[in-house]
C-alpha cells in the first residue's frame, strides 16, 4: 500500500494538474533539440513529479525501471558512498550527500557517463540525461567541473538541475541551462486535486475543508495530501469542523517559539537545545529549522515590531553563517539568543 502522495502523483506532462501552460512547453521542448535544463521552485511544488514525466515523455516506459545502487569513490583521506537512482536512459543523484567532496563525484561520474554512448539502439533520443538534484548544495569547485562537462559532452548527455534557488548556482552554468520556475499552486488547483483523491477513495470531502487543508498546507501539495490522508485515517467521515493536525515537527517548532516569547533565560536556550537536537535527529534540515523559528518569532502577536526588525536581521545573518560554517547547532542557538536579546530589549 503507497501513501497518496505517490499513488496520486501524475506521470505523464498531460495529466499534471497544476501549472498546464508550464506542461505544454515542456511538451513542446521534448519535441524539439532538447537543453539542459534548470528546474527551481519551492519544496513540494511538482519540481521532481515534472522531471519524471519529462524523461517518460522523452523515452518512453523504460524510464519508470529504476534501479538503486550505492558507488564508491577514493579519496586521499576517505572512502565516499553515494546513492544513484538510474535507468536505461537516465542517472539521479544528489552529490551534496558527499558534502564538499561533491567535485570528485562530478569528475569521475560524469565524465564517465558522458564517454558512453546510448547503447540501447531503440532509445527515442541519442542522448542520455543526468538529475541532479539540491542543485544549490553543490560547492563552487563542483558546479566549475559540471559546466566544464556540460560544454564538452553536450552530444551525449543533458543536464536536469533540480534546486529550490538559482541564486548560489554559478552565471556559466545558468546561461548554458534553460530556467525553468515551477511555483506552488493555488489554493483552488490544490483543494481540486484533494476532491478528485477523496473521490476516488470514496470519502466526503467539502470544498471549504479541502479549501482549508490546502490554507494550512501554504500551498504546499505534498503537505495538504499527506495531511488529508492523515485525518481521513482518523475519521472517515470529515464535517467542516474537524480539526487539521499540525505535522509533529511543526508541533515542535510552535513549542520552541513559545518558550522562548515566555522566557528569555538560560534555561530556555538549553531546553531549546535539546529540541533542535530532536528535530535534527528526523532529519528537518538545519536552515529549515532556523526559518521556521524566525517566523514563528515574526507572526507571534505578543513580539514588539522592533524586537522583530532585529530578529529577522539576525535571522539572516545566522542563516548565512549556517551555509558557510560548520556545527549547525551554534549557528541556530546563536540565532535564538540573539532573538531573547532583542525581546528582551524592548520589554523595559
Ligand atoms: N501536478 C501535480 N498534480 C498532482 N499532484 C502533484 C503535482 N505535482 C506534485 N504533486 C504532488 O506533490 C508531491 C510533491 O511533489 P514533488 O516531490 O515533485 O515536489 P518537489 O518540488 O520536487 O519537492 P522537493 O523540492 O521538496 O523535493 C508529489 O508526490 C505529488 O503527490
Amino acid at each position: 500500500m503507497s501513501l497518496w502522495i505517490d499513488k496520486y502523483r501524475p506521470t505523464t506532462l498531460e495529466n499534471l494538474t497544476f501549472n498546464q501552460g508550464l506542461s505544454r512547453k515542456l511538451k513542446n521542448l521534448t519535441d524539439s533539440d532538447f537543453p539542459h535544463l534548470l528546474i527551481f521552485g519551492p519544496s513540494g511544488a511538482g519540481k521532481k513529479t515534472r522531471i519524471l514525466c519529462i524523461l517518460k515523455e522523452l523515452f518512453g516506459d523504460g524510464a519508470e525501471k529504476i534501479k538503486i545502487d550505492q558507488r564508491s569513490f577514493e579519496t586521499q583521506r576517505k572512502k565516499l558512498d553515494i546513492n544513484i537512482i538510474s535507468s536505461k536512459y537516465h542517472i539521479e543523484l544528489t552529490p551534496s550527500d558527499v558534502g564538499t567532496y561533491d567535485k570528485i563525484v562530478f569528475q569521475e561520474l560524469l565524465t564517465e557517463i558522458a564517454q558512453t554512448q546510448q547503447i540501447d539502439a531503440d532509445a527515442k533520443q541519442r542522448f542520455k540525461v543526468v538529475v541532479i538534484n539540491e542543485a544549490d548544495e553543490i560547492t563552487r569547485d563542483a558546479q566549475a567541473a559540471l559546466r566544464r562537462t556540460m560544454e564538452k559532452y553536450m552530444s551525449n548527455l543533458r543536464i536536469i538541475l533540480c534546486c529550490n534557488s538559482t541564486s548560489r548556482i554559478i552565471e556559466p552554468i545558468r546561461s548554458r541551462c534553460m530556467l525553468i520556475r515551477v511555483p506552488l499552486p493555488s489554493i483552488d488547483e490544490i483543494s481540486t486535486t484533494l476532491q478528485h483523491i477523496a473521490s476516488n477513495e470514496e470519502i466526503h470531502l467539502s470544498k471549504s475543508l479541502a479549501d482549508k487543508i490546502s490554507l494550512q498546507s501554504q500551498r504546499n501539495p505534498r503537505k495538504a495530501i499527506l495531511t488529508f490522508e492523515v485525518m481521513a485515517s482518523q475519521k472517515k467521515k470529515l464535517n467542516d469542523n474537524v480539526e487539521i493536525p499540525k505535522v509533529d515537527w511543526e508541533q515542535v517548532i510552535d513549542d520552541i517559539v513559545g518558550k522562548i516569547v515566555k522566557t528569555q533565560a538560560a534555561e530556555t536556550l538549553s531546553t531549546v537545545r535539546q529540541k533542535i537536537y530532536e528535530l535534527q535527529s528526523h532529519c528537518i534540515p538545519p536552515s529549515l529549522i532556523l526559518k521556521k523559528i524566525a517566523l514563528g518569532l515574526f507572526t507571534n502577536e505578543d513580539i514588539h515590531s522592533k524586537a522583530k526588525f532585529d530578529i529577522i536581521n539576525s535571522a539572516t545573518h545566522y542563516d548565512h553563517r549556517l551555509r558557510t560554517g560548520r556545527h549547525s547547532i551554534f549557528h541556530i542557538e546563536a540565532f535564538v539568543s540573539s532573538a531573547m536579546s532583542a525581546i528582551l530589549s524592548t520589554k523595559y
